[in-house]
């Protein structure tokens, strides 16, 4: 599945990057709607991130695409997603779905990306779970404040 096209995100930046990257990993949803998805089962998940900004840094990069790959697949490859600290079984918000995993590897992202000078910004997150399904989480547009 890697190396297909993704929806394009929206942005006023000069640069875009995108780094594709897969992990294996299992999961359940801890509630009685989600069916047979209740019982843990694994997938590999197919990521697709995107970066934007205007300044490169002191290598020329928006950001190095194997920090990228470092922060997700270093967290997430061959573990129990409901393990993780990032998700909790009693708080809807929180279970691992398609959803929360998107939205959750764009805050781990956006937070290392914070610490960097040239200031990227994650502007798309693409999580394909299965041959037919998958989710894009985009964050909202910061408001100016006049
Ligand atoms: N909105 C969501 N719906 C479902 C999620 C989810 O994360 N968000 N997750 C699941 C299960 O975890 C399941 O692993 C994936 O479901 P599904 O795509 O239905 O899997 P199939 O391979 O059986 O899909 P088919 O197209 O029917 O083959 C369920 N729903
Ligand atoms: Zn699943």
């Amino acid at each position: 599945m890697l190396q297909q096209i993704y929806p394009q995100a929206q942005h006023d930046y000069q640069y875009e990057l995108n780094k594709d990257m897969q992990f294996a990993a299992a999961h359940y949803i801890p509630s009685e709607k989600a069916g047979v998805c209740q019982q843990v089962h694994g997938h590999t998940y197919f990521v697709n991130v995107t970066i934007a900004g205007d300044e490169l840094d002191e290598t020329g990069f928006l950001v190095n695409f194997a920090k990228l790959k470092k922060i997700v697949h270093g967290k997430f490859d061959h573990t129990l997603l409901n393990d993780h600290a990032s998700f909790d079984d009693q708080n809807k918000e929180k279970f691992p779905t398609t959803e929360v995993v998107a939205k959750t590897i764009y805050e781990m992202i956006q937070k290392e990306l914070d610490e960097l000078p040239n200031k990227p910004k994650c502007v798309q997150v693409f999580v394909r779970e299965t041959p037919t399904s998958y989710v894009v989480f985009r964050p909202k547009k910061e408001k100016k404040s006049w």
